[in-house]
């Protein structure tokens, strides 16, 4: 199903190690002083992993998510991507880093409403300009027929059910053929059935070359993980070893 996203991931040469932090801690400043959302975080994930961010409400998931995907700066410490040291970068540096980089989907899909499948699809190569403006549209409809949507390509977000959309917003995050995917609660709004199905979409992805990382809190799905980031208060209580 994945056959051409394989191919052009596996010719890449790649780190082994795609996410490595380094002591990473992130503090926010409150009125009642500095709050230490994440704490000394040290981990590394490998590429092609499919890995759990799990932890209760409040536990640092989305602060660790945002200092991945270099959205928020870390307080201290060394956060390196796919070999570039993130926290080092200026911030329209890390902006084009960001949408050749990294692929977000969301809980709810955020498909922008007044575009069809297909242009939201292509949407991620017209800002970062990866590929010829000729190329984009088949890229888009290929990326659609990859997650099994193809025949909704002309049709608004509206058009779709949860599950259609969450694949379309899959086929988008894929757009740029980023190394690193990263979804937050992607299934917190779909049935078990449906997110059976995004589950197996994601190990696909991985199983081509792809790094997946999924917050979520749907413990049946924990098998389908090979490495789980379990936060409590802002650390790690279970991690991938870090490197020697
Ligand atoms: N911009 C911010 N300013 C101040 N405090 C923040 C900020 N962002 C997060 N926090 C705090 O940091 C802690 C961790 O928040 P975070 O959103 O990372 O948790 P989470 O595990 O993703 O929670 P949830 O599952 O509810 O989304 C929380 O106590 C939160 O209030």
């Amino acid at each position: 199903m994945f056959a051409n996203i394989a191919q052009k991931t596996t010719n890449k040469v790649q780190p082994k190690h795609v996410i490595e932090l380094v002591n990473v801690s992130k503090a926010f400043t409150l009125a009642a002083g500095a709050f230490q959302a994440l704490k000394q975080v040290s981990l590394c994930i490998e590429a092609g992993q499919l890995v759990a961010v799990t932890g209760k409400s409040g536990s640092g998931k989305s602060t660790l998510l945002n200092l991945i995907t270099g959205i928020d700066k870390p307080s201290e410490g060394s956060i390196t991507v796919n070999g570039i040291r993130i926290d080092k970068l200026p911030e329209g540096a890390l902006a084009s880093w960001r949408g050749r980089t990294i692929g977000v989907v969301f809980q709810f899909f955020q498909l922008l409403p007044t575009l069809t499948i297909l242009e939201n699809v292509m949407l991620p190569m017209d800002f970062c300009n990866t590929y010829p403006k000729r190329e984009r549209k088949e890229r888009a409809l290929r990326l659609l027929n990859q997650v099994g949507i193809g025949d909704q390509a002309d049709k608004f977000p509206s058009a779709l059910s949860g599950g259609q959309q969450q694949r379309a917003a899959i086929a988008r995050a894929l757009a740029n053929d980023p190394p690193v995917i990263v979804a937050d609660e992607p299934t917190g709004n779909l049935d078990s059935q449906t997110a059976t199905a995004i589950f197996q979409l994601f190990a696909s992805l991985a199983q081509t070359g792809k790094t997946v990382i999924v917050v979520t809190h749907e413990k049946e799905f924990s098998a389908w993980f090979e490495h789980t980031i379990a936060l409590a208060d802002g650390e790690i209580v279970d991690e991938p070893a870090v490197p020697a």
